[in-house]
């Protein structure tokens, strides 16, 4: 929200040369941010929005809105069946609202109708992590339902044994390491960049 007439009047801040080169690449389509919880999808998306000055929306953030309920309280009272089918609907869309950049929760590129809703519409993004990386990242959070088991770490490890090999079908891959975060909203948008122009060739 524009703070005042200044700031109506000011234009978007300029692009650097890598986000120009990124979102000329993206062209009409989204660019999609899959991976497993604590990659990083909903902080580095929002980020690489900004630098593409595309909208940017969260699926987890849309499905609590439309629902007027929290993820956590959507598993509690549905169940996940229910959560996924109403995860492909908001997804579908998203996607039919572009060019965006869509942060989606770590299940959604796991169910095959989101999936190929995503490879449709958008530019596949997976941010990579390993497990000590990903465990630091959500053991002191609360909001994810699938990690309240007995053993979180290792559901989050089984998770990745299932899942990791469908996220390697996303169009790139990023790693989402221990490093700044602006680090790695530079190397997603470098990836970007480059698979144009191995297009190019
Ligand atoms: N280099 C980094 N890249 C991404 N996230 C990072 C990084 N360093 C720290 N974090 C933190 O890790 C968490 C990632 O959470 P989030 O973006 O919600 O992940 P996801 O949406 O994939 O579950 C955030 O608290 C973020 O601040
Ligand atoms: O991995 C999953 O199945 C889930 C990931 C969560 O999103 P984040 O990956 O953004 O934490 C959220 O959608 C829900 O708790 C289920
Ligand atoms: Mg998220």
């Amino acid at each position: 929200m524009p703070n005042s007439m200044t700031d109506l009047l000011k234009s978007p801040p300029a692009r650097t040369p890598l986000a120009e080169q990124a979102r000329l690449a993206i062209g009409r389509r989204n660019l999609v941010f899959v991976g497993l919880m604590g990659a990083g999808k909903s902080v580095i998306g929002r980020m690489v929005a900004q630098q593409l000055s595309l909208p940017f929306m969260d699926t987890d953030a849309e499905i609590e809105r439309v629902s007027r309920m929290t993820i956590s309280e959507l598993f509690a009272s549905y169940g996940e069946v229910e959560f996924r089918a109403l995860e492909t609907r908001v997804m579908e869309r998203l996607l039919k609202g572009g060019p965006r950049v869509i942060s989606t929760g770590g299940g959604a590129f796991i169910n095959e109708r989101t999936r190929a809703a995503i490879k449709r519409d958008g530019v596949s993004v997976w941010l990579r992590a390993d497990l000590e990386v990903l465990w630091e990242r959500v053991c002191r959070r609360e909001h994810r339902p699938l990690l309240k088991t007995e053993n979180p770490k290792q559901t989050l490890e089984n998770l990745m044994n299932q899942r990791y090999p469908i996220y390697a079908e996303a169009d790139l891959t990023v790693e989402s390491r221990d490093v700044r975060k602006e680090t790695v909203t530079a190397e997603v948008l470098a990836a970007i960049a480059a698979m144009a122009e191995g297009q190019e060739k």
